[in-house]
């Protein structure tokens, strides 16, 4: 989305609408699609459709392709990706400030993990379309009283009450301008100067003076002190600083909606989904012979596939030879979300398969979602330091064998929320209940995400650097 120099767009292009792909407009259509809603009135989901399928696209086709480039360095191991924001974005946090928060501290984090990984970090929002879950329970009960589970903004609302529960399609049409005030007030960020490197890291400085775990990073906050001095001193101005590329990309869960944002590339004839940059098949949806991974086979976005513990390695290379079979890098993004007491015997033999394959996808870790319990309080939470384990392991594997560990893939948020435990500012069970947010699953906070930027950067990309392959592995470094 940010584009610093703008990418040469072609004079037109994206001009043809859903209507005119009827390969992707109606393919997935004739197969099971998991997790959609059953909207009460077909006929109002119809009339929202059609408008969204003549609303301007939310991103154009030559920026998907940039970040289809970009995401090649990755699989190639030349750059790493940063991918985060929310687990569900809620029309009532379409603000300034929460999406300065949220952008800022991926920015923080990505000053520290660049400095770290000596290569680009490729910076990617869970934002602009993150507005649709899928539940593990159709329905909710609270004291005797059952109703329809909240499936994210784009479908129903989170109050419990029979109205708020039933799925609306007019959501979808907020859905659209929601995600379309959420990018432009991004793209204005990353261009506008906010994003400057010289003032992202005295954000981190302020954070290494007040944060209580600071002092631990004075040491690497002072290495970067040093580098940009150095920069500065070599003569690199500030114009290399100052912007930022950044993407944005959500779960392709609601293919109403997807399908009907997919548009035909006037310059190659190609489909894009142009309600995000890159847009992810989850752990529920990604049936082969489904309709979410038919939808994906057909639209040119990087594909970021979600990988749980049960995946085979099997499977892995089935959704290569079906959404990647020119094994072209860049197009597909594994997610990987074992758990941390899984990812270090369950990953290696997926790397190994789909390595031998030929295929050059990248390799992400999404810590999260393999690390949630209930608390006796009835709170969802995530430990911290299950999440920082399960990076260690997913380093630690990729070390083993000899690829590479190409990103971390997280849930955070930009405000000073209390739904994960743990992290310098040591939240406990007890603290929960003081600024639960979430309208789903839990996020690291802005201080654990900059905790866990430096800690990676730190314990993980030094220590795994240069010590013996595969004696990593076992030992939970
Ligand atoms: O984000 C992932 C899922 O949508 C989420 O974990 C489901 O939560 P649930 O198990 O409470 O339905
Ligand atoms: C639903 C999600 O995760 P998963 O598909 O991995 O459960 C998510 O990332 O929002």
């Amino acid at each position: 989305m940010t584009i610093a120099p703008a990418p040469p767009l072609s004079p037109d292009p994206v001009v043809r609408t859903a209507e005119r792909s009827p390969g992707v407009r109606h393919s997935w259509r004739d197969l099971p699609a998991a997790h959609q809603p059953s909207y009460p009135d077909a006929e109002a989901l119809h009339e929202v459709i059609a408008d969204l399928a003549s609303y301007p696209p939310l991103v154009f086709a030559g920026e998907c392709d940039r970040l289809r480039a970009r995401l090649a360095e990755v699989a190639r191991g030349e750059a790493f990706l940063l991918q985060g924001g929310d687990c569900a974005e809620a029309f009532d946090a379409v603000s300034a400030e929460h999406i300065r928060n949220k952008l800022k501290t991926l920015l923080q984090m990505s000053a520290v993990l660049t400095y770290a990984a000596s290569v680009p970090v490729v910076k990617v929002g869970r934002i602009a379309g993150q507005y649709a879950k899928p539940r593990s329970q159709p329905t909710e009960t609270r004291q005797g009283v059952t109703l329809p589970a909240y499936l994210g903004d784009a479908v129903n609302g989170l109050a419990f009450t029979e109205s708020a529960r039933a799925p609306d399609p007019e959501r979808l049409r907020r859905m659209y301008h929601a995600s379309a005030a959420t990018l432009n007030l991004v793209r204005a960020f990353t261009t506008g100067g906010y994003a400057d490197l010289r003032q992202v890291h005295a954000w981190n400085r302020d954070f290494v003076r007040s944060s209580p775990s600071g002092q631990r990073y004075e040491r690497l906050a002072g290495e970067i002190d040093k580098a940009l001095s150095f920069m500065r001193a070599c003569g690199a101005g500030p114009d290399g600083v100052r912007a930022v590329e950044f993407y944005a990309s959500h779960e392709a869960l609601l293919l109403d909606y997807e399908a009907a944002l997919t548009r035909t590339d006037s310059r190659t004839g190609e489909s894009y989904d142009t309600s995000g940059h890159m847009v992810w098949i989850g752990e529920r949806t990604r049936q082969l012979n489904g309709a979410h991974i038919d939808f994906a086979s057909r639209i040119r976005n990087s594909l970021g596939i979600k990988l749980g513990p049960e995946t085979t390695p099997e499977e892995a290379v089935a959704y290569v030879e079906r959404l990647d079979p020119q094994r072209e890098p860049g197009r597909l993004t594994f997610i990987v979300r074992m758990g941390a007491d899984r990812i270090r015997d369950r990953l290696p033999a997926l790397v190994e398969k789909v390595t031998a394959s030929g295929a050059q996808v990248a390799w992400v870790t999404d810590p999260m979602h393999g690390n949630t319990f209930e608390a006796a309080s009835g709170h969802k939470t995530r430990r911290f330091d299950d999440v920082l384990d399960e990076v260690k392991g997913f380093f630690a594997v990729h070390k083993a064998l000899g690829t590479h560990p190409g990103g971390i893939h997280i849930e955070l948020t930009g405000d000073d929320v209390t739904e994960c435990v743990g992290g310098g500012d040591e939240i406990l069970v007890e603290d929960l209940h003081q600024r639960y947010e979430t309208a789903c699953d839990p996020r690291l906070n802005r201080s654990q995400s900059l905790d866990l930027a430096f800690l990676v950067a730190d314990c993980v990309f030094r220590a795994t650097a240069g010590q013996p392959v595969r004696q990593t592995l076992r030992s939970g470094t």
